[in-house]
Order: C-alpha cells, then sequence, then structure tokens
C-alpha cells in the first residue's frame, strides 16, 4: 500500500498535488512519501512483534538522508555497505549500535572508521575479510562482532542479476567451509564471531527459497553452538519483494514471511536481525517526469519524457517493469494507447516502458513512475551531462526538497582541465 493517489483530478503524493510540486521543482524528480516509508516499517517490525529484533534498514535501496532519518525515527537500524553509507547513517543521527556492515570488499579503512564508530557488526564474506579486520581490530585495541555471510546455494527465484545465494554467486563463504571458517575466526585477535548471515536476493516474490535458506541457517547455528561457539544473532539479510504491477503480483505480506522466520529459526533463541531495502523503500516513491515529444515511428509511438536510465535504470538493466500512471486522472481515463516511453539519452536501452498500453499522453503531460523508491536514485547517473535527479520528500500537506538538482555550474566545477591544455602566456623569450 502507498500514498499516491488522485484528489481533485491530480495524482497527489499524501497531500502535495503533483501538478504543484512539479511546477516548483522542475521535472524529473523523484518524490517519497513520509507516511508509506513509515507504514512499510511498521509492517515489518509489527510482524515480529515480541521477539528481540534488530531491523536494519537497506541504506544501499535509498540512501536519502532524510529517508534514513524518517525510518531511524521509527526505530530502525540500518545496514551499510560503504562508509559513504555509513557517514549517511551517521549523518542521520543512528545509533552505531544499530547498524551492521555488509559487502565483499570492505577496504581497511572502511573497516577502522566502523570500528572506530562502534557499529553492532559486520557480515564477513570472506576468509581473507576476517583476517584483515582482525589486523585492523588489533591495532586499534578493538573487538569486531562477526557474522559471516553463508551462501546456502539456494535459488531466490529471482531476476539473476540481483540472486546472491547461489554458489556461483559472489557473495558469502560456502556453507561447507563454514565450520572452519568459525574455528579460525574464534582463533583470530580481535574477532568476536557471534552471529550467522544470509541474503539470498532481492525481490523476492516466493517464500519457499527463504524456508529453506532459514532451515540451512538454524541447523548451522546448532552445529556452531555444539562446537562451542556462543552465537547470540542471526542475520536473515533483506530481499522480499514489492509488487511492481499494480495489484497483480502481490508478494508475500511481511506477516506470512514473519511465519517462515518463526518456523524455521524461531527456536534458536538469539536475537533477529533483518536488512529489508526494496520492501521499506519501493512503493515508497515516484519518479515524475514530463513530456516533452511525440514520434511515431514506422513500427511504433514513442513518447519522448524528460526522465531517462540515467535518472531510473533498472528497466534498462533488469528490463524490470514499473506502472507508469498519468498525473491528470482524466487522461488515465482515456482510452489507452500502446507505446513505448523513451528518455532522452542517446542509448536505445533508454526506456522506462516498451510496448505498453498506456494513458494517450499528450505534450507537457506529467507522468509517474510508480515504484521507484527503491533502487532508483540511488542507482542514478549524470551520463550525457544530464544533472543528476533531484529528491522530493513528502509528509502531509509539506514538502522538502530532500537532495537539490546541481546546477549546470556545480557540474562543471567539479573538473579541472589538465593544466597542460591551456597554453602558458608567452615566457618574452625572444
Ligand atoms: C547484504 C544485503 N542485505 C540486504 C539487501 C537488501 O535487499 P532488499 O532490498 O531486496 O531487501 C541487499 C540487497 O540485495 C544485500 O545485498
Ligand atoms: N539494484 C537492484 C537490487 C540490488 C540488490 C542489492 N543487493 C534492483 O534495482 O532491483
Amino acid at each position: 500500500m502507498h500514498h499516491f493517489t488522485y484528489r481533485d483530478g491530480a495524482l497527489h503524493a499524501e497531500g502535495v498535488n503533483l501538478v504543484d510540486l512539479a511546477a516548483h521543482v522542475g521535472t524529473p524528480f523523484y518524490c517519497y512519501s513520509t507516511a508509506t516509508l513509515e507504514r512499510h516499517y511498521r509492517v515489518f517490525a509489527d510482524a515480529f512483534g515480541g521477539r528481540d529484533t534488530l531491523i536494519c534498514y537497506s541504506i544501499k535501496a535509498n540512501s536519502n538522508l532524510s529517508v534514513i532519518k524518517t525510518l531511524a525515527q521509527q526505530g530502525a537500524g540500518m545496514d551499510v555497505v560503504s562508509e559513504g553509507e555509513l557517514r549517511r547513517a551517521l549523518a542521520a543521527g543512528v545509533p552505531p549500535s544499530r547498524i551492521v556492515f555488509s559487502g565483499v570488499g570492505k577496504t581497511r579503512d572502511e573497516m577502522a572508521h566502523a570500528l572506530q564508530a562502534g557499529i553492532y557488526g559486520f557480515n564477513v564474506e570472506s576468509e581473507a575479510e576476517a583476517r584483515a579486520l582482525s589486523a585492523v581490530a588489533q591495532e586499534q585495541g578493538r573487538t569486531a562482532r562477526i557474522a559471516f555471510r553463508i551462501n546456502p546455494d539456494v535459488d531466490a527465484r529471482t531476476h539473476a542479476k540481483i540472486s546472491t545465494g547461489k554458489a556461483e554467486d559472489k557473495f558469502g563463504v560456502p556453507w561447507n567451509d563454514a565450520a572452519a571458517l568459525y574455528a579460525l575466526a574464534a582463533d583470530l585477535p580481535g574477532l568476536e564471531p557471534c552471529g550467522v548471515h544470509m541474503h539470498i536476493g532481492s525481490q523476492i516474490t516466493d517464500l519457499e527459497p527463504f524456508e529453506r535458506a532459514f532451515k540451512l541457517l538454524s541447523d548451522l547455528v546448532g552445529d556452531l553452538r555444539t562446537a562451542g561457539h556462543t552465537i547470540d544473532f542471526v542475520n536473515l539479510g533483506g530481499g522480499l519483494g514489492v509488487p511492481y504491477r499494480g495489484t497483480d503480483d502481490i508478494p508475500p505480506h511481511p506477516d506470512d514471511y514473519a511465519r517462515v522466520v518463526e518456523r524455521a529459526a524461531g527456536a534458536l533463541d538469539c536475537r533477529l536481525l533483518f536488512e529489508p531495502g526494496r520492501m521499506i523503500a519501493g512503493n515508497a516513491g515516484i519518479l515524475v517526469f514530463r513530456v516533452l515529444y511525440l514520434k511515431h515511428g514506422d513500427q511504433k509511438r514513442f513518447t519522448i519524457v524528460d526522465a531517462g536510465m540515467n535518472d531510473l535504470i533498472r528497466p534498462t538493466l533488469y528490463d524490470a517493469h514499473h506502472d507508469i500512471w498519468a498525473v491528470d486522472e482524466a487522461r488515465g481515463q482515456e482510452p489507452a494507447l500502446v507505446q513505448d516511453i523513451v528518455g532522452p539519452v542517446c542509448e536505445t536501452g533508454d526506456f522506462l516502458a516498451r510496448d505498453r498500453a498506456l494513458p494517450p499522453f499528450r505534450e507537457g503531460d506529467l507522468g509517474a513512475v510508480m515504484t521507484a523508491g527503491a533502487y532508483g536514485a540511488v542507482q542514478a547517473s549524470s551520463y550525457n551531462s544530464r544533472l543528476l535527479v533531484p529528491e522530493v520528500i513528502v509528509r502531509g500537506d509539506e514538502y522538502a526538497i530532500a537532495r537539490a538538482r546541481p546546477s549546470y555550474e556545480d557540474m562543471l566545477a567539479a573538473e579541472h582541465i589538465a593544466p597542460w591544455l591551456t597554453p602558458r602566456k608567452a615566457m618574452g623569450r625572444a
């Protein structure tokens, strides 16, 4: 459920009319709903009511500081994958004790920074990383709480590019190596192997892979405890899918997901950590565009809009489907036309929708790409020297520009022409 609805003939984000917002901010822009962010966090948290949980919102899905702070105020911890994300979480006032650090390629500097900050723990993805973290912790005289990320070789039945728990994926350590790695970590100075982590992929719409993976993880915890390790938390990662096609592809409800967790890991007597990203932010954001031109090719009708693959790369990268709505309600009720919605970027793959029956947009119309709150703005670029897309957050009738569109001056000021390219003044030599 989200808070983007039609009122008085125009699409609103909560109480804010998107026609007015577009006039103030200019298009394209992302728009986030506070109420949806809060609701999704609550639905997820409430599914585990009564349990000792730490829900670490996965910042990579949407790392806007206002989004992070909105969730932190609900009690969310954060899952970060870089020093940049760690700094964002800290800047938004998230207590370090609620932050976990994931990722296959943490640098020693990043580890040092996170250790100094006093984070809850590290998800460690290789023996080499465990050794590096041990060395960094020793230098600082600190102890790093760690969970090895276990690769269970389970097919998450999602898009190949966002599946992370198969043996051929770069993530985690092989299931069969786990016992030896925990034994090693227990011997290495500066490490406290006290958790187990797993994250099998993203946009998962089927509970069965979760069930299989969590069961394996639970068995592993039993084995590790028998081997003498104190395991006080299990981190079940994120991955729960969201509906991208209106009401056609409703993924499992967090309550059903919670039942799977309970069945597989409920008896473990330890803290449960989660790292949901998309499930919290996906439906809380839209990308608003304006139609520039209409063009009828030999075979197709193209609606050329001012948002492109640099602003939202998911359709290009994963052939992802996003619903597209007209901001003008009346336009949305006219008979649909099959068309491609394409951006201005000079790439054939620059499209937001292909061969889709959509409203008969006209020049100047506003449209909204739905379910764009996760992996949207964070994956935007300035390809074709287009200005990085701004982000707006709404709460009730209020809105705030949470990240402003840079100016062309900002864009040019970030670069320096190599000195040898600027002709030197004549030195007065004969
Ligand atoms: C380690 C880890 N945790 C959590 C997430 C968040 O996943 P999702 O947005 O699908 O919930 C990801 C991304 O897939 C991840 O790599
Ligand atoms: N970027 C992907 C999700 C990646 C998940 C990261 N572990 C998407 O847009 O669907």
